[in-house]
């Protein structure tokens, strides 16, 4: 091993992060200088202090990136070139600006990626460089120039060495990122530069999640002005899974990204409910959508044809008849609005005919001459109709302003316009308070569902927003602060004439110079004041549901149902979406079967559909038991191969007393094992006696995944790994779901090195 190539290279790293330090330096006094700058004054002060602490800290984020790992790789071409390879690009401070490391994700960098002994890109060496804090502790190269006789000592025998010691390692409890070691087939997916939707299918540990984030990386990196506008939504299947994946992308250097659960997508709704099987399975059907379209139609009602609404009023009773209210919900369903915007046109029309209806008796000559009542009279007896509130009472009756969250409470209260009785039952919940509950969602147990979101947002879709009354309050706020602005430019109007009171001769063209007064009114400068909404576009886009993303990258999108795809298409209206997921996990009773399925309606044929097949987190020893499971119902299926194998064999116990088995099981594999992680995955009747029985573990719906022991059901599990997996009872999770083969799929391929089975023995 030359001592001398290793010493070559720490000196390098060491410069690097002196150049890392600086340049967080710099970053830090920028985002201090900024703060303390004294903008309160002036808003275009303000805004500029703003954008600069933004920019900044979106620049120390990324700094704090490269804190560890920094520097991963190097590329040796035959023509001379040589870089660095790393987390972040980091330039010296020359003049030039030279690159010292170059990003991953540059075009120079792929050749890391995909340079072969076959097709060396250029290569002449390849250097993968590991390294713990700031100390270089391992180098592999990979000499791609057969012609090329210098040896460094590093010179790698086993090719896959790094990605073997990073498939090995202990779990976390947190997913790191791959940037050393990604795979050629899945570079091709990272750096896809299909812009529609594309969809990533492969078997368990595939490395689709991983495959995923980085190319939501990679995407804000070649998209950074666009992405950085619109945002990345990434939906994962749940809580624990999204707390799993969390750390992956800023470790990458990249912040702006949304991460939900397909629960959290309604903002303003924290769906915490559970569904039936078959309620969840008949609320994510289509058939949903044409349901409540008819649903918000039955809102919109007339009087029955023999009993016309009477409404009293001062000149004398109202009657809406239902020719009247016909032809009022004709005009405003001919408009095609949503049922609160198309509101007014009813209304309209019901006052308008009110108010002629009144004018005709009033006015009538009785001698059959012409109506006496002049354009004022008839005016002022418009008023009076529009002023009453048993009128407005008796519209509401007729088409009332619906929210999403009371329309949709009260079509659960009552559910129609589905062809099965069974269905109509499944989904039926008690009636909710009065107000639809504070969140719209009613208390106790009937909470909203995370099946309920979609159809909220359908809701709100059908229903569109009448934002007129908030429109007026934000206009009335608006006025306050022109108000506001008028009294400050009037001072420094003040300030000004006092100023130039004073002026020398020199300073008198001083006085020709434009003042912010003679260049902004009060309007433009109070609008201006307003623009400076310095969220982040994923912190905006988190608070409005008509947010549309830049990109969508879906995990487990087999798990959706068809009505949370509309949600999402609604999302996504240029269809800029990576969908992964593996059919065969499938465990939502509401999920979409195929591809096909689901993309058919919003983009035809429109989409590329790409495989993974090779399995990097489950040793083959357990993937031979999964395997085994699966082909009991379909005996061709074939799992993705195995990277590797451990020559360790799963056990497999049946017990009388399963719970505790499972205790001393997982007490023994704490003792032989000092790091790592362990999961019991097991039906949810048995929880409450391994909760017991497992003091320490961490279990519920957000389970803290660092802890050594984590309690989850077959259904937490999906997407997430450990070193040791005990499944408990598989029995009872394959007859327990409608997908319950699926379900024990999951469970048994979370390993990456142990698994134990443990069985009743009934
Ligand atoms: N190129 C790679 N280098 C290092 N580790 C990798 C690589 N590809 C995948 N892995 C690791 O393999 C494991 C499985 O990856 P990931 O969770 O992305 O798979 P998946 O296909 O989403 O699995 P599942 O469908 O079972 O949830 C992770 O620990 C991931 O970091």
């Amino acid at each position: 091993m030359s001592t001398e190539e290793f010493r070559k290279e720490q000196e390098f790293i060491t410069g690097l992060y002196a150049r890392l330090d600086d340049l967080r330096d710099q970053a830090e006094a920028g985002v201090a200088a900024a703060l303390a700058a004294p903008g309160a004054g002036s808003a275009q002060a303000r805004l500029e202090r703003d954008v600069l602490v933004a920019e900044q800290s979106g620049l120390l984020a990324a700094l704090d990136a490269g804190e560890s790992g920094l520097c991963f790789g190097r590329l040796v071409f035959r023509d001379g070139r040589d870089h660095h390879i790393g987390r972040i690009g980091i330039r010296a401070d020359d003049e030039h600006r030279t690159p010292l490391v170059v990003d991953w994700r540059a075009e120079v960098a792929r050749p890391f990626y995909l340079a072969t002994g076959y097709a060396p890109m250029g290569l002449s060496r390849r250097r993968h460089l590991t390294t713990k804090g700031r100390e270089v502790v391992s180098l592999h190269d990979e000499v791609l120039d057969l012609a090329d006789t210098t040896r460094t000592g590093h010179e790698n025998r086993d090719a896959d060495e790094v990605l073997l010691a990073a498939l090995d390692a202990a779990r976390t409890g947190r997913m790191h990122d791959i940037v050393q070691t990604i795979q050629a087939e899945q570079d091709g997916i990272i750096r896809s530069p299909h812009r529609g939707v594309l969809v990533v299918e492969g078997g368990p540990g595939t490395g689709k999640t991983a495959v995923a984030l980085h190319r939501a990386a990679y995407l804000l990196y070649a998209h950074r002005e666009q992405l950085a506008k619109r945002a990345v939504l990434i939906v994962g299947p749940n809580p624990a899974f999204l707390g799993y994946i969390s750390n992956v992308l800023p470790s990458l250097g990249e912040t702006g990204v949304l991460l939900a659960t397909p629960g959290e997508l309604f903002p303003g709704v924290e769906a915490t409910g559970t569904d039936t099987p078959r309620a969840a399975a008949v609320k994510g059907s289509v058939a949903m959508a044409g349901a409540l379209a008819a649903a918000v139609r039955d809102q919109q009602r007339v009087p029955e044809r023999d009993a016309p609404l009477t409404v009293p009023h001062d000149d004398g009773d109202l009657v809406i008849d239902w020719g009247m209210a016909l032809e009022a919900r004709h005009k405003a369903r001919e408009t095609r609005l949503p049922h609160n915007l198309a509101r007014p046109y009813f209304v309209f029309h019901i006052l308008d005919a009110l108010a002629e209806q009144l004018a005709d008796r009033i006015g009538a000559d009785p001698y059959g001459g012409p109506n006496f009542l002049g354009p004022d009279d008839r005016a002022q007896l418009a008023k009076g109709v529009a002023a009453n509130p048993d009128v407005h009472a008796a519209l509401d009756g007729l088409w009332p302003a619906l929210t999403p969250q009371r329309f949709l409470a009260d079509y659960l209260a009552e559910p129609t316009h589905l062809d099965d009785p069974a269905d109509l039952a499944a989904i039926r919940r008690p009636e909710s308070g009065p107000d639809g509950g504070s969140d719209g969602g009613p208390d106790g147990d009937a909470a909203w569902t995370p099946a309920d979101v979609p159809l909220l947002d359908e809701a709100a879709e059908l229903l569109g927003e009448d934002d007129s009354a908030a429109r007026a309050a934000e206009e009335a706020e608006r006025q306050k602060r022109i108000a506001y602005a008028q009294g400050v430019l009037d001072v420094s109007f003040a300030s000004r004439t006092y100023e130039f009171e004073d002026k020398t001769e020199l300073d008198k063209d001083a006085s020709e110079v434009l003042s912010a007064h003679d260049i902004i009114d009060a309007e433009r400068f109070a609008d201006r004041h307003e623009e400076a909404d310095h969220r982040s576009a994923a912190e905006r886009a988190a608070a409005d549901r008509t947010w549309a993303f830049g990109h969508i990258i879906v995990d487990e999108a087999q798990e959706l149902s068809a009505m949370m795809w509309r949600l999402l298409m609604r999302r996504s209206p240029t269809r800029s979406m990576t969908l992964v997921g593996d059919p065969a996990q499938t465990g939502d009773p509401a999920g979409v079967g195929s591809w096909e399925g689901i993309l058919a309606p919003y983009v035809e044929d429109r989409w590329e559909h790409v495989r993974l097949g090779v399995n990097y987190r489950t040793p083959a020893e357990i993937m031979a038991v999964a395997a085994a499971v699966r082909r009991v119902e379909d005996p061709g299926f074939e799992p993705p191969s195995s990277v590797r194998s451990t020559g360790v064999e799963p056990w497999d116990r049946s017990v009388e007393d399963p719970v505790k088995e499972t205790a001393d099981a997982v007490a023994a594999e704490l003792a032989a094992h000092a790091d790592g992680r362990l999961a019991v995955i097991a039906p949810e009747d048995l929880h409450p006696g391994l909760i017991t029985a497992l003091p320490g573990a961490a279990y519920g719906a957000k389970p803290d995944l660092t802890r050594r022991v984590v309690l989850l059901d077959p259904r937490q599990a999906k997407g997430l790994e450990f070193d040791t997996v005990l499944v408990v009872d598989p029995e009872g999770i394959r007859d327990g779901a409608t997908h319950g083969v699926n379900d024990l799929y999951v469970a048994l391929t979370r390993a990456t090195q142990r698994l134990g089975i443990v069985r009743r023995a009934d």
